[in-house]
Formats: C-alpha cells, sequence, structure tokens
C-alpha cells in the first residue's frame, strides 16, 4: 500500500500505519478497466431518425452517481461489501479500477469526478492519501474548497498542489453543521410534480412507474412551466438540460447549482429551438419548439446538456448526428438498446469501424449482472 500511493516522485508522504487488509475488488464482468475506454468512443457518433412514437417498457439502470459514491463508500468497510445494480459504464469501470489499483491513477482520476472522493475514505482508513483533482463534465469551476475545510475541521493537513494530498495529523472532535429543510415545501418542485402539472399522465406504481404523455391527437405538446434547478429534493442539476429539452410552450428554466450549465442551449439551437440565455436563465420561447425542430449535426458538450440533445431529436421528425457521445455514454448505459426496444430510430456509428450498428436487437444488459465484491 506504502509503495503504490508514494508512486508520485514528488509525494513526501511517509508509509501509511495500515489498519485493515488492501482491499480486493473484483468486478465479475470487467476484471480490469482499461483506462483507454473513456477515449474509444470519441470517434462514435449516434445517428437519429426521429418522430416515431415511442411507447413501451424500459427498465431503469442504476444511478451511476450513487453507484460511484457506494464504490468509494465501500473501502471504509473491512470484509466483503457485495453492491448490485451498479451501470455497466465508463465512470464505474473507471472507479473499479482506481479502486483495484489504488494507485494515484491520476488520468484516471481526472477524467471522473467521483474518483477524488476516494480521498476520504482513504483517509479514514490509512490516514494519508494522495489523489489527482477532480475531473468530470466541464460545466462550471466546481471548486473542492468545502470538502477540503471538511477534511481539515476533522484534523487533517491538506496540502494542493498538482495533487492533493491530505495527512492526518490528529482527529480533532470536529462538528458538521447540517441544516434541515422543510423537505415538504421543497417537494413541490420536483420534476414529476411539473410534469404531472404540464400534462403528463403519471402512475407510481410498486416497483415502476407509468408515464403517458400528451396524445398528438390532443394537441402533444405539454403545457410550459418554470423551474430552478436546488439540491435534493429539489429539480436536480442533472435533469436541467434533459428537462428544457421537452419543454415546447413559454417556460423558465433557471439553473441555481452551477453558474454556467447551459452549454446544451447552443447546440439546441442549431436544431432551430427558440431559447434564450440570461445568466444561468433559459427562457424558452412557445411553440417554435417540440415538433418543429430540422436536422443538424450537433455535439454534445456534457453529459446531461449531451442527453438533451438526443431527447430533442427523438420528438422531432429528420436525422441528426450527435458527436462527443463518449460524454453520454458516462451516465446511460445500453441507451440506444433502450430507445430502440420503445421503438426509436438510433444508431450509433463508429467512425473506426466505419459502420453503424443498430440495436433493435436487445443487446445483453448487464444491469442485474454488473457485480463488484470489495
Ligand atoms: C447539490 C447538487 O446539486 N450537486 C450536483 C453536482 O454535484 P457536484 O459534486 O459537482 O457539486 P457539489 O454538490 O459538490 O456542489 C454543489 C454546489 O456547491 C458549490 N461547491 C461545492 C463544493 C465546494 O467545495 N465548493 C463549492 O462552492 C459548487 O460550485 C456547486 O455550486 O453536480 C453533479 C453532476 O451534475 C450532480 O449529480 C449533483 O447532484
Ligand atoms: C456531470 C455529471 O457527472 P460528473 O459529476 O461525474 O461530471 C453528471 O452526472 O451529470
Amino acid at each position: 500500500m506504502a509503495s503504490t500511493f508514494n508512486s508520485n516522485p514528488n509525494s513526501t508522504l511517509s508509509s501509511p500505519a495500515l489498519s485493515l487488509p488492501h482491499p480486493k475488488i473484483h468486478n465479475y464482468e470487467n476484471p480490469r478497466m482499461l483506462s483507454s475506454d473513456l477515449h474509444a468512443k470519441w470517434d462514435a457518433k449516434l445517428i437519429i431518425n426521429g418522430g416515431s412514437r415511442l411507447s413501451g417498457h424500459v427498465s431503469l439502470s442504476g444511478s451511476k452517481n450513487s453507484a460511484l459514491a457506494i464504490l468509494e463508500a465501500a473501502l471504509c468497510c473491512s470484509g466483503t461489501s457485495k453492491l448490485t445494480n451498479v451501470s455497466n459504464l465508463s465512470d464505474t469501470r473507471m472507479m473499479a479500477s482506481i479502486l483495484y489499483s489504488l494507485e494515484p491513477e491520476l488520468s484516471g482520476i481526472a477524467k471522473i469526478r467521483g474518483g477524488f472522493f476516494v480521498i476520504g475514505p482513504l483517509l479514514g482508513r490509512f490516514g494519508e492519501a494522495v489523489v489527482g483533482l477532480p475531473g468530470g463534465c466541464d460545466i462550471w469551476a466546481r471548486p473542492i474548497d468545502i470538502y477540503i475545510r471538511g477534511l481539515q475541521a476533522l484534523g487533517a493537513v491538506v496540502e494542493v498542489r498538482m495533487w492533493a494530498c491530505a495527512k492526518e495529523s490528529k482527529w480533532a472532535p470536529s462538528y458538521l453543521l447540517l441544516q434541515l429543510l422543510d423537505l415538504a415545501s421543497l417537494y413541490h418542485t420536483s420534476l414529476l410534480d411539473k410534469l404531472s402539472g404540464a400534462g403528463c399522465k403519471i402512475f407510481p406504481r410498486h416497483s415502476n412507474l407509468k408515464l403517458s404523455a400528451i396524445p398528438a391527437s390532443k394537441g402533444g405538446d405539454l403545457r410550459g412551466f418554470n423551474v430552478r434547478t436546488q439540491p435534493y429534493p429539489g429539480l436536480p442539476t442533472d435533469l436541467q438540460p434533459q428537462t428544457m429539452a421537452l419543454l415546447s410552450s413559454s417556460s423558465i428554466i433557471e439553473e441555481s447549482v452551477f453558474e454556467n450549465h447551459m452549454g446544451h442551449v447552443r447546440e439546441l439551437q442549431k436544431f432551430g429551438a427558440k431559447l434564450e440565455v440570461c445568466g444561468s436563465t433559459a427562457l424558452v420561447f412557445g411553440k417554435e419548439n417540440g415538433r418543429h425542430f430540422s436536422g443538424s449535426r450537433v455535439a454534445a458538450t456534457d453529459l446531461r446538456g449531451g442527453m438533451s440533445l438526443v431527447l430533442a431529436r427523438l420528438a422531432s421528425e429528420g436525422t441528426t448526428e450527435i458527436s462527443g457521445i463518449s460524454h453520454i455514454d458516462r451516465g446511460y448505459e445500453n441507451l440506444e438498446s433502450k430507445l430502440c426496444l420503445i421503438g426509436a430510430d438510433i444508431k450509433r456509428q463508429d467512425l473506426n469501424k466505419g459502420h453503424a450498428s443498430n440495436f433493435s436487437t436487445p443487446v445483453r444488459t448487464s444491469i442485474t449482472e454488473s457485480t463488484y465484491d470489495i
């Protein structure tokens, strides 16, 4: 362990005191993630022929952001932790690889934001840690000062250079200040509530949810609504771009988590979407949107913004090429196969291989089989 963590030549850390055995991590499907994974799809594109009516059942995969946090948290445990329903995504494979080697794989950590957060469990477990600074989507500065101040408040000495290092001096008594929110007053901002107000019929069931949009015979468009992104249980910033893509009536979307999570607006405008951004607020103008988009070549600039382009083009007629889909692949498992199952015409074109693959035949899903033992 000491040697793996001191493999940074600039590190001055001494051997950490081991209190627990080195964790063994086994991903049954991907014993070692290749760090080339993230680059492999740079040349791929999604080709979407929009306008088909989508209907059917889709099984939701496990969430990337939950899986990353739980994978990291498992470092705090001795013995075996078994995680199920872990999506097979470039980010989860990268995290498995980081945990597997427990080397300061700067290249890996720099590509995913979650990688940085191994710093807490490692510090708790070994007394010191060296990790690369976080990567992830380029959706503004994404500072980590609060996390660092938290580690310091717990007694850690933290140095931030090209690497983030934390060396425990003592675990002094400390307090975490939790602000209690009035959950009931925030609940009305949830997306389901908004969709229901906009005209969707939503039937929550025990383990699934049935959702029907307004039929085309009745106008097809959702009524507009105004929404502001907020921490849980408000509308998450991770749903803001996709929500924007759905709107075809006058609406206002305010982004309050990041100062700039609007990279998708410029790409949606290339389709002909009538949108304007003022600061961190987007104004969606009425009827011109939705089904009247025209085909175009666009690029995903981040994960959720990329997904908003897919949704916008599925809803309107014409053919579109979306590049930059390695961003989308970070968060959506088996995207094309799920969409094809409900009637979408979507193909992946891998420019390296020079052909498009059609997923109308369902590919084997790893949803229930991707299991990590830690
Ligand atoms: C609360 C929230 O909605 N978090 C979202 C945020 O997480 P992410 O982990 O990126 O951001 P955080 O939850 O850490 O930060 C939320 C806000 O606090 C600020 N901040 C955070 C840490 C810090 O040390 N200093 C600081 O100023 C950030 O600039 C941001 O405005 O983006 C992720 C990817 O889209 C989403 O999955 C998360 O749901
Ligand atoms: C931006 C996202 O991921 P990350 O924090 O890993 O960049 C996301 O999940 O929407």
